[in-house]
């Protein structure tokens, strides 16, 4: 039997230049007929590479990057003093995840003693931490694609010099802040370190001598996420501290874990297939820190977006506030048609602990036209629906090569949205 496989492909967005007026290109999605599911499979084994060139990146970041980028070889075939962020998206499995990356391992470079050493004393503080909290159970985070914590201690050296590319360290940005289990309004604990079990990594490649950081980002390798007829991709955004992880661990692994606090660090992507009246969409999800001092890193990712998710924390004013920073980000970075979801989290939290409430949030959708909903990560209070609304949305469109006009996701979400429910624990509080 043959089916229809359709793919948006990020080159063909990369590729093309900017409209009159600074707009963006809109996502032109490609139709490939597939045979059968091993060519689908063989589609995915092999590496997608996007090139962010200099162009594509803030100021900031390149001059990070330039600081870097010192010496003139060029051995693999890029332009000198060109440096290029290379994001390397590929499946690997589990078992070929070493504990330690190449770069950190006490074998390597001096730089890589670094990162490692900064890393395992990383590691021993958070096991001093489990220590100190012994009454509390340690959870041990299974994050999909880990690539969070481990890229926390990654030093860069430019002769002498050295300077954190990317750490955990730092407060919250909307002030909210939840410590362990803390979660409806909850106040700052540290930032424990916690690598995926089955982690990933990045790689510092300095060899040619201009910086080429690559985040590698491991996936479980499962044969039904690699058949599917539509794919898109959907990135997770709104300040530190709003449940984007736990929003995703639940729609990806159904569960919750109370006092998984650890801060993203740069982006980090799972992937579900959602079924969609027959057709399996897979969804590749990324989710971004939020911090601040990440934004520049995250808006690379923006460009190809065919969705975003973006939340805020109902029991943190502040993060609500951020929502109409957060969508003149999209409308400067992402795609003119991009899928929005607003969505306010957290809802289990009783109304002691609420700061924003339900009518605000659907004012705000009604003003930016954007579909709202509220969700708990922790009930699971419509996080099904908010991921299912992209996948229908997402199918509608790629068959079509554009919206087929029968669905809207107004309409769906209004009309699936279900009324908040209070958990148990936050009833007691
Ligand atoms: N009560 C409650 N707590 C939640 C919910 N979602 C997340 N939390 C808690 O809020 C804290 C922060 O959640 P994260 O998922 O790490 O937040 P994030 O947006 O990914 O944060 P960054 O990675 O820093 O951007 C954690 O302690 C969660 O347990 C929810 O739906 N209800």
């Amino acid at each position: 039997m043959r089916r229809q496989q359709t793919r948006y492909r990020s080159d063909s967005i990369s590729a093309s230049s900017s409209g009159p007026g600074g707009r963006k290109p809109s996502i032109t999605p490609s139709v490939v007929v597939a045979s059968a599911s091993p060519t689908r499979r063989e589609s995915l084994v092999k590496p997608t590479w996007q090139h962010i060139t200099p162009g594509q990146l803030p100021p900031k970041t390149l001059d990070k990057i330039n600081g870097i980028a010192s010496d003139d070889s060029d051995d693999d075939g890029y332009p000198k003093r060109r440096p290029s962020v290379i994001v390397h998206q590929r499946q690997q499995s589990l078992s070929q995840q070493p504990l330690l990356p190449d770069y950190m391992s006490s074998s390597a470079s001096s730089t890589s003693a670094a990162a490692a050493q900064m890393y395992q004393q990383q590691q021993a503080q958070q096991g001093q931490q489990g220590q100190q909290h012994a009454g509390q159970p340690q959870q041990q985070p299974q994050s999909g694609n880990g690539f969070m914590a481990r890229l926390s201690s990654v030093i860069l050296t430019t002769g002498a010099e050295q300077q954190p590319l990317l750490d955990t360290g730092g407060g919250r940005d909307s002030g909210g802040g939840v410590g362990g289990g803390g979660n409806c309004g909850g106040t700052v604990s540290s930032i424990g370190l916690g690598p995926g079990a089955d982690g990933a990594g990045a790689t510092l490649c300095r060899s040619a001598g201009r910086a080429l950081i690559r985040m590698i980002s491991a996936t479980h390798t499962n044969d039904d996420e690699e058949d599917y007829d539509v794919m898109g991709k959907v990135i997770m955004l709104g300040d530190s501290g709003v449940g984007k992880t736990s929003l995703l661990i639940r729609f990806r692994d159904g569960r919750y874990v109370p006092s998984y606090f650890l801060s993203t660090v740069g982006i980090d992507f799972r992937n579900k297939v959602v079924v969609v009246d027959g057709t399996r969409v897979k969804l590749q999800i990324w989710d971004t820190a939020g911090q601040e001092r990440f934004r520049s890193v995250t808006h690379a990712y923006y460009r190809d977006a065919h969705a975003l998710l973006l939340l805020y924390d109902v029991t943190n004013k502040t993060t609500y506030d951020n929502i109409r920073a957060w969508l003149g980000e999209i409308r400067e970075y992402a795609q003119e048609d991009v899928v929005i979801v607003l969505i306010g989290n957290k809802a289990d939290c009783g109304s002691s602990e609420r700061q924003v409430k339900r009518e605000d949030g659907e004012r705000l959708g009604r003003e930016h036209n954007v579909p709202f909903m509220e969700t708990s990560a922790k009930t699971g209070l419509n996080v099904e629906l908010a991921f299912t609304a992209v996948a229908r949305q997402l199918k509608s469109r790629g068959y079509d090569h554009g919206d087929d006009g029968k669905f809207n996701v107004h309409d769906f979400v209004r009309d699936n949205t279900k009324a908040r429910s209070v958990c148990a624990q936050c009833k007691n509080m």
